[in-house]
């Protein structure tokens, strides 16, 4: 690790003994450097040491051998003298700032670097007071700096290679992970992106559509381990708020949330000051949030990913950083689960471009408008997971089976029916279609989780009725049943993996019973489920057996005996669904459930499913079968033909009343 002149560097001072600046003295002085703490205020000083002192007997360092290469001092002059590496970590008011480098620049040896801790002031604003901006660098650690591992290593205008390239060095030797910020941008990578993913957050609690606590549950229940109110307690919500001054005083668009000023002039900064959105024991005292994770899908996350997309699409275009450092950061930085362009891919860029388009014509905020980059993906068919390739490569893979699509993106296999013409009815090519899909899913040991969904706006309006009309003789209606019907449904009852139904329209006869022999079913509000088999003189084999196993005597028999065509609340009411939501949100959820499923063991989901499918088979196998016959001699019968034929000829069959 060399300073500008090459020579290596072992000695530190770091300027200003608060959060930041002691935890950044506490990881140098830990690494074996020799480190100078400098503050004005000796009380500052005094809480800065005693908190190292406790840090590193709870991160179980020895202190005493730590604490001997850390020297205090409130004489800055005295502190600078000497030093290879300079850290200021001072509030963030650039003409403080600037004055410390002016001195440093002063005092320090011309080989010393030095970097500033700020998280938004750009560094070229402080290395224009220096007689050698080369050697002036931003080095932003996160807070708490001895537990969370990043470091933005940031190029002012001026700043050498050398001297990055040390900066890099010196934060790995620290035991961090840079990402290199090329260009001094405002807010950096962090805050840019916050500013973008958090604002987006805070303008639904203004205008009033969501609280605080659904958005911070829709954030959670995607695997952040907290919500983005969650955090601003956490980081202080005055921080967030110095940040998007800083961010408007340097020409970014930012509009400040009303929610967030009340809550500043009310001082309820979060947890420092025992309330913030959430109320805490006592100022300074962290308590976990009880989340209400019922009301997790109440608010669709993909509007603050989306934002934060942007943002960040538009760093990329810049050449500020590559999508690597991008992610890097918002993983190890901010502890998102995954990386923001694996959520572009993951949600799709073209729902992103939308998402985004909607939010603009609503709002009119710039941050809104779609960047060229991602009109250009979509384009251009770069759409993530659904196309194989979007800011990243992906594995997919896609074959047609008749009028039935199969397409696995990752480890998730999409089954979609697609007759749209008939409402995805099942003709007995779709059946063999079925089948075969599941067959090629079973086979792809990728594959951990099945999505069957329909195209068109329906999910399947059950069995082709002019295919049944065709059977001229019970015999025939039988063989298909056995041969064709039959086996997809079991194939389909017994896949040996999470099957999920995605309904965005209507699902009804064995479109509705494939969605109750699925594991899961998530639907959009406004689907239409039912079984109106019997309005056509037929009745459903599989909803009147297997029903039995899955929902309640009085929902199996009345949804069959009504033909009644019910909302996706009432079939979420009786146990047909998992889940019910609105907007786009349903096929998000079926993919983050597919999601959940892989935190098991395939073999135990296997074994799960095989003994709840056995069991099933077990109490209504016979009667299964049975049916099946049974309807055949219905379908061949007079109500049958008649009833039949009354549908496709769009007439009153003549048992309505
Ligand atoms: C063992 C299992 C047995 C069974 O599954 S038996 C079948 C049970 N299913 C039904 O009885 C449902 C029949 N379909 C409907 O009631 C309605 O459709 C819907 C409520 C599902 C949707 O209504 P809307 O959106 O108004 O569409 P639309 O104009 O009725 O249908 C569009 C086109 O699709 C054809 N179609 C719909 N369902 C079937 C079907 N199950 N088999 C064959 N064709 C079907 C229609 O006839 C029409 O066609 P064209 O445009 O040529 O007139």
């Amino acid at each position: 690790m060399a300073d500008s002149s090459g020579a290596p560097v072992e000695t530190v001072t770091v300027v200003g003994a608060g959060s930041m600046g002691h935890g950044i003295a506490q990881v140098f002085a830990t690494n074996e450097y020799d480190v100078t703490l400098v503050d004005v205020d000796p009380d500052q000083l005094a809480t800065a040491t005693d908190r190292i002192a406790e840090s590193l007997a709870r991160l179980g360092e020895d202190p005493d051998t730590v604490m001997e290469r850390l020297t205090t001092t409130t004489d800055q002059e005295d502190g600078l003298v000497g030093a290879d590496l300079m850290v200021e970590a001072v509030p963030e008011r650039i003409e403080l700032k600037r004055d410390i480098f002016e001195a440093a620049d002063r005092l320090l040896p011309p080989s010393a670097i030095l970097a500033t801790n700020t998280s938004t002031l750009p560094v070229t604003e402080m290395a224009e007071v220096t007689d050698h901006p080369e050697r002036v660098v931003g080095m932003h650690f996160s807070n708490p700096v001895p537990l969370m591992e990043i470091v933005e290593v940031i190029r002012g205008e001026e700043t050498s290679d050398e001297v990055l390239d040390t900066a890099v060095a010196l934060s790995e030797a620290v035991g961090k992970t840079p990402v290199v910020v090329r260009k001094d941008v405002p807010g950096f990578i962090l805050n840019r992106i916050n500013y973008a993913f958090w604002s987006e957050a805070l303008r639904v609690v203004d205008e009033g559509t969501h609280d605080f606590e659904a958005v911070d549950a829709a954030n959670r229940r995607l695997g952040f381990p907290m919500g983005p109110f969650e955090v601003l307690d956490f980081a202080g919500i005055d921080v967030f708020y110095m940040v998007c001054e800083a961010l408007q005083d340097r020409d970014v668009p930012v509009v400040i949330s009303e929610t967030h000023r009340d809550r500043v002039e009310a001082d309820a900064y979060g947890m420092k000051s025992g309330r913030g959105f959430y109320d805490y024991p006592a100022p300074g005292e962290y308590s976990r949030v009880d989340i209400p994770m019922d009301r997790r899908y109440e608010y669709d996350p993909l509007q603050m990913i989306a934002s934060a997309v942007n943002a960040a699409a538009w760093l990329l275009d810049e050449d500020v950083a590559t999508k690597e450092a991008i992610d890097t950061s918002m993983e190890i930085g901010m502890n998102w689960p995954r990386g923001l362009f694996e959520f572009a891919d993951e949600y799709g860029v073209d729902r992103i471009v939308d998402t985004l388009q909607r939010l603009y014509d609503e709002t009119g905020r710039e941050q809104y408008r779609p960047h060229d980059l991602l009109v250009e993906m979509v384009e251009e068919g770069r759409l993530g997971w659904a196309t194989g390739e979007g800011f990243y490569d992906h594995d997919y893979d896609q074959e047609t089976f008749g009028s039935v699509e199969y397409e696995r993106q990752e480890f998730v296999a999409y089954v979609t029916f697609s007759r749209p013409e008939k409402r995805n009815a099942m003709d007995e090519g779709a059946w063999r279609g079925l089948r075969s899909a599941l067959e090629r899913a079973r086979e792809d040991d990728a594959v951990r989780a099945t999505v069957l969904r329909g195209s068109g706006g329906a999910f399947s309006a059950g069995d082709d009725i002019q295919e049944m009309l065709d059977w001229e003789t019970v015999e025939e209606g039988k063989e298909f049943l056995s041969e064709v019907l039959l086996p997809a449904i079991e194939d389909l009852r017994t896949h040996p993996m999470p099957t999920i139904s995605l309904v965005d329209g209507v699902a009804t006869g064995a479109g509705c019973e494939m969605v109750l022999l699925s594991d899961m079913a998530v639907a959009s509000s406004g689907s239409r489920f039912g079984q109106p088999e019997g309005k056509i003189g037929a009745f459903p084999p599989m909803w009147a057996t297997y029903g039995v196993t899955n929902l309640g005597k009085k929902s199996v028999l009345e949804l069959a005996m009504t033909s009644d065509l019910v909302t996706a609340r009432k079939a979420e009411d009786i146990g047909l669904l998992n889940y019910v939501l609105d907007g786009d949100q349903a096929t998000d959820v079926a993919r983050e459930l597919a999601r959940s499923t892989t935190a098991n063991a395939p073999g135990s989901n296997a074994l799960i499913k095989s003994t709840w499918t056995g069991l099933e088979a077990d109490l209504v196998d016979e009667w299964f079968e049975d049916a099946a016959e049974d309807l055949a001699e219905q379908l061949l019968s007079e109500e049958g033909r008649h009833g039949l034929a009354a549908f496709l000829n769009k007439e009153t069959p003549r048992w309505e009343r």
